[in-house]
């Protein structure tokens, strides 16, 4: 009888939360950076923008392994804020920072995630996102610098970072939480059982 291997998992980030996020699933993994280029063509849609980006983390990291492994399953990701149809990606810099989160305060926004699984050996892959509502609370304009000025809205699409202080700026929301932290694990886990890899066993 032929037996099935389990595939290794590769997640290709630099995120250190999408690292925290997945070991929650208690799951081992491996870490590799993608470096693919974040551009995307004018007028996608968000839905295809996180879903093009994942695929190509994804697929940047399949190239780089793809020799060594053959049974490995790689795992990429992307996060993006939309505002009246804007994407706020990561700020450039505080100015740009404050500008994101004076223009999100005392509103809603949509923040949207790709993932995307790859296999090495086969090339079967898996893309999906997921979609939640923040409303962020109004906020004067010292509150916003103070909060730039810690340092947290650097490396965050959207200037912010609802699991870290952040959290304080954020009135509620609609949907998967860890979805706006970077890593939909409900999502993620359905797509690995789709690959053999059972977060929960029976
Ligand atoms: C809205 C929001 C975003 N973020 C983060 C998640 C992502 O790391 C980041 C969006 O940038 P991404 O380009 O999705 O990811 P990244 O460059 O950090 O990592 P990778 O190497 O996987 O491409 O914003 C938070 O941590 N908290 C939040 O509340």
């Amino acid at each position: 009888m032929e037996e099935t291997r389990t595939p290794k998992l590769i997640l290709a980030s630099t995120s250190p939360r999408r690292r925290e996020l997945l070991a929650s699933l208690q799951l081992p993994f491996e870490v590799l950076p993608s470096h693919a280029d974040e551009s995307v063509q004018a007028g996608l849609s968000p839905e295809k923008i996180v879903e093009t980006l994942a695929l190509r983390k994804a697929g940047a990291v399949v190239q780089t392994v793809r020799e060594q492994y053959d049974n490995a399953l790689i795992i990429g990701s992307d996060t993006i804020v939309v505002l009246d149809g804007e994407i706020l990606g990561k700020p450039v810099d505080e100015t740009d920072a404050v500008r994101m989160i004076t223009s999100l305060q005392g509103r809603m926004h949509r923040v949207f995630t790709g993932v995307a699984c790859i296999h090495t050996g086969t090339g079967e892959q898996n893309v999906g996102y997921r979609e939640t509502s923040v409303t962020m609370k109004p906020l004067d304009a010292k509150t916003i610098a103070a909060y730039v000025q810690t340092g947290e809205p650097a490396d965050k699409a959207g200037a912010y970072a609802i699991q870290g202080l952040g959290a304080t700026l954020i009135e509620g929301i609609q949907g998967c939480y860890f979805n706006v932290v970077g890593l939909p694990l409900s999502l993620l886990s359905d797509m690995l059982s789709g690959f053999g890899i059972s977060v929960l066993r029976p």
